[in-house]
Formats: structure tokens, C-alpha cells, sequence
């Protein structure tokens, strides 16, 4: 066989995408253009009369790839000069920044150009950023510096909107989260874009974009930025945001839970860490090895085994999670050898609208161990009823976990409202100071000076 001829060799970290029962490698790589149709790369195959089997959902994990690298990259952009008021806070109190509304855009008009027929379950919608025209300004500029052909403000607030769908259980639609863990952006620390293709309440494919997460957990000094890829039924792959070379992961090999370490939410008021402690004191995993980190970049280390189990366990009844918060880490982690359910080890569906309605938190974990973790799961839960007005109210043990939960949550808002009052204490001294030595000025031109125009600007946000 020339060299020409000869198959590239297969090895565990293979160099393309391809069906492990295709025995043909199909090239992969982020589109510059609509898909076109691949030819053969095996000239003798097309010769023999074998025609290459395609890529099981090939061009959309291509597209799915550019868009998800694409506003991965606007966010990493937005970090380096994020200033303050680039951010707004949202009815439920959590922050959306530019960065999201640019990302949900880019990824929206990527998903429209290329499959228009598909409708989007996005996170955001354009609302709050109609009313304020600095911050439209600053999403324009960003959506411009990264799209081939410049859009206006108005197609900005056309796509976000596009993510609209309310879901459901029958055709298919994309779920985007443009920033899971937006909180995690904001302290430079993990967040993730995230993007599912459900079908028929199933989900077929799942890439998430961790800008910030290591390559290799053990080398967390090492080249950053991680990229995870599933489709249905073949298989999970990482690879980073600079080399397309994938490589297949694995959950981790371990025989019982003990021998792994569990990831939960920073945030306690997303995920009861109390009540994880409990449940990995049940498992005996050694106390204090839980690894806390933002968004579903849980999902991407527990995919590729630097952690066994990611838990998310409810704070409150009422809670319903959001699809795109989910779905794309459900499939990688699954497609890697993982279980995923929730807290009561029913299958997470993502075929009953925009939330999970029909599940409670989160159990995900190598699928030798998630029985086991579930068991425990049930039995530190189970002491710990839910009473009328959706908060949990367990025994003498529940209700303190829970309090304390919930005292944790309110003493981080105490904090983040002391630094609010600080800085505004240090705007009034800085005034007075400019006061005394320029003779006449104001708090608020001060506040104008360094900051962008606030939300709900008198001009009641027209362009
Ligand atoms: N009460 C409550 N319970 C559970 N989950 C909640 C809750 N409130 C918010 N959210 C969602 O949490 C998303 C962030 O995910 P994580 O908790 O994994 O990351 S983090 O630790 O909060 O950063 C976060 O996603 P983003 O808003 O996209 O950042 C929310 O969708
Ligand atoms: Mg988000």
C-alpha cells in the first residue's frame, strides 16, 4: 500500500470524529460555510463501490462546534476588559452581561443561517438590553468584531429573541445556554457555553465551551480551554480551543464511589453542599475532597473521569431546572459511560418544555458507582421531607442543613451588598475630593466618569 493509500491508524485518542462502526474517517472540522457534501476520502473506497457512511449528525456537530468556539472566544474577549455596569441583574436576581447576550446572538444566527427550520429554547431574551442603549452598543461591537458580516441592533435583538421556543416532546430544536455559571464569568473563574439538539425529547447532540477549564486538571497551570463533543450512540471526545485533534474520554475506572471525588455548585443556593457532605460521608469519600466549580464544566470533568460523581442536590421545591442548563452535559457525560438522573433517579426529559418540570436536582457518575451513589442519594434526602411552601423541611438534621444553606446564601448577598456599599462610599469620598479641589461637582458625574450609562437611563433606552 503507497503512503497515499494507507488509513490514517486508529489509536484511543482518535484524530477525527468519527462513527466507531463507520469504517470510514470522515475529516472534522468548524465550518466556514454551509456544509457541503463530504467526498470520500479514501479513493479506493469510491472506486470499490463503498460510499463512505456520513457522520451521524456531522453537519450539525460542525456547525454546533464553530458556534460554541465562536462565542467561547467573544466571552473570553468580554473578560479581558469587562467593566463595571456590564452587567444587569434579571427578575430571579442573577446577573446577565454582555457577554451573554453577545454569545446567545452569535450562536442563535450561526444555528439560523445554517438550519433556519429549527427553532431555539435560549436562555435570554433581549427585554432588559432594549432598554439600555449603551450596553446594545457594546453587544453590536462585540457581535461585529466576530460575525463575517456585520448586523445591526436590531437583527441583535432578532436573534436573541429566535431562542424563544417553548421545547416540548415532538421535532427538533436546539437548547442554548450562551453562559452557564454567569456568576463563575464574573469571578474569572469557570462558566461554559453550552449547546443541545433535542429530538423528540431525546438529546442527540451536546458541545459545551469551558474557556477557563484546564486541558488536564493536574496541570492547572497548563494551556486552558476545553471543548467537550457527544452525539447519541458515539461516543464523548475532548479537544481544546486551539487543536481540533479529538481525543475520546472515559468516566473514571473505580469500583465503588470511595474511590472517587464528587463536583458540586459554587453557589449554595443552587446545590444543597451540606447535604452532598452528608451523602459523600454515606459513599466515604474522604471529607473536604468535594471539588466546587461553576456550570457544566462538572459535567466535562466528570466525562473525562477527574471527578466520579457531580451532585445537585435541590434547595428548594419549587425550583424547576432550565434545559440548556442540562442537556448537553447529560449526553456528554452519558456518551462517556456515565448514568445521569435526578435526585429520585428518574431519567432527566427534556421533552416537557423550557425547565426539567419533571425532575429534582442532579446525580451523575460513572455508571459502575451511580446506584450506589443514587442509594445514598435517597437515604440522606429521604430524612428530609418537603413541606407545603416548597422549602425542604426535614428532622433535626435536615432542617439544619438546610438553614445552613440557606444562611450561606444570605451572608454571601450581605457581603456582595458591603462591597456595593463600599464602592459607593468610595465614589462619595472621590467626589468630595474633586469637590475640594476642582470647587463644584457631583456624586453622579463621577459615577458617569467611570461607569457605562446605568440601566433604566432616563432617555428610557432609545437608540
Ligand atoms: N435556585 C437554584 N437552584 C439550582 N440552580 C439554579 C438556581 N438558581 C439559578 N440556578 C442555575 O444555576 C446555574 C449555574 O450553575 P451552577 O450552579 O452549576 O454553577 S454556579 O456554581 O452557580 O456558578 C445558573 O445558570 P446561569 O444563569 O446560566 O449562570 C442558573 O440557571
Ligand atoms: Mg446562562
Amino acid at each position: 500500500m503507497s503512503e497515499s493509500t494507507k488509513r490514517p491508524r486508529r489509536s484511543s485518542a482518535p484524530s477525527k470524529y468519527e462513527d466507531p462502526s463507520d469504517s470510514e474517517d470522515i475529516p472534522f472540522a468548524p465550518v466556514e460555510q454551509t456544509p457541503k457534501k463530504q467526498k470520500p476520502r479514501n479513493p479506493n473506497a469510491a472506486k470499490r463501490g463503498r460510499k463512505p457512511k456520513p457522520v451521524y449528525l456531522g453537519a450539525e456537530l460542525k456547525v454546533a462546534v464553530d458556534a460554541v468556539l465562536t462565542a467561547s472566544r467573544l466571552c473570553q474577549s468580554v473578560f479581558k476588559t469587562l467593566v463595571q455596569d456590564e452587567s444587569l441583574a434579571k427578575d430571579d436576581k442573577s446577573p446577565v452581561t454582555v457577554a451573554d447576550f453577545g454569545a446567545q446572538t452569535v450562536v442563535n444566527a450561526l444555528l439560523l443561517k445554517h438550519f433556519p427550520e429549527d427553532p431555539i429554547v435560549g436562555e435570554e431574551d433581549s427585554e432588559a438590553l432594549k432598554q439600555n442603549p449603551v450596553l446594545s452598543e457594546r453587544v453590536l461591537n462585540l457581535v461585529n468584531g466576530v460575525v463575517e458580516s456585520p448586523i445591526t441592533v436590531e437583527e441583535i435583538y432578532r436573534h436573541i429573541d429566535s431562542g424563544n421556543y417553548a421545547g416540548g416532546a415532538q421535532g427538533r430544536f436546539w437548547t442554548l445556554d450562551p453562559i452557564d455559571g454567569t456568576k463563575g464569568f464574573l469571578r474569572g473563574e469557570q462558566y461554559a457555553v453550552c449547546l443541545a439538539l433535542v429530538v423528540d425529547g431525546k438529546v442527540e447532540l451536546g458541545v459545551i465551551g469551558c474557556p477557563n477549564l484546564p486541558v488536564d486538571l493536574d496541570n492547572p497551570d497548563g494551556e486552558r480551554g476545553s471543548l467537550f463533543i457527544a452525539t447519541r450512540g458515539h461516543g464523548a471526545f475532548q479537544r481544546t480551543f486551539i487543536d481540533e485533534k479529538l481525543s475520546k474520554i472515559k468516566t473514571a475506572k473505580v469500583k465503588t464511589a470511595s474511590e472517587t471525588i464528587f463536583c458540586e455548585s459554587v453557589e449554595s443556593g443552587h446545590s444543597s453542599q451540606t447535604e452532598a457532605a452528608e451523602i459523600a460521608q454515606h459513599l466515604k469519600i474522604a471529607a473536604g475532597t468535594g471539588k466546587r466549580m461553576d456550570s457544566q464544566c462538572k459535567y466535562g470533568v466528570v466525562a473525562r473521569g477527574d471527578a466520579g460523581i457531580y451532585l445537585r442536590i435541590p434547595t428548594s421545591d419549587t425550583y424547576e431546572e432550565k434545559i440548556w442548563g442540562h442537556a448537553a452535559g447529560m449526553l456528554i457525560v452519558e456518551e462517556a459511560g456515565g448514568v445521569v438522573t435526578d435526585v429520585e433517579g428518574k431519567p432527566l426529559d427534556f421533552g416537557v418544555g423550557r425547565t426539567l418540570k419533571n425532575n429534582k436536582g442532579v446525580v451523575a457518575a460513572t455508571a459502575r458507582i451511580h446506584a450506589e451513589v443514587l442509594e445514598a442519594a435517597k437515604k440522606v434526602l429521604r430524612t428530609k421531607p418537603v413541606n407545603g411552601d416548597g422549602q425542604v423541611n426535614g428532622g433535626a438534621t435536615g432542617t439544619a442543613a438546610v438553614a445552613k444553606d440557606v444562611l450561606e446564601a444570605a451572608a454571601k448577598e450581605v457581603a456582595d451588598a458591603v462591597a456595593e456599599q463600599q464602592q459607593q462610599q468610595q465614589l462619595e469620598v472621590a467626589a468630595m475630593m474633586v469637590e475640594a479641589a476642582v470647587g463644584s461637582t457631583t456624586e453622579e458625574t463621577i459615577v458617569d466618569s467611570v461607569m457605562a450609562e446605568p440601566f433604566g437611563a432616563e432617555n428610557g433606552g432609545q437608540n
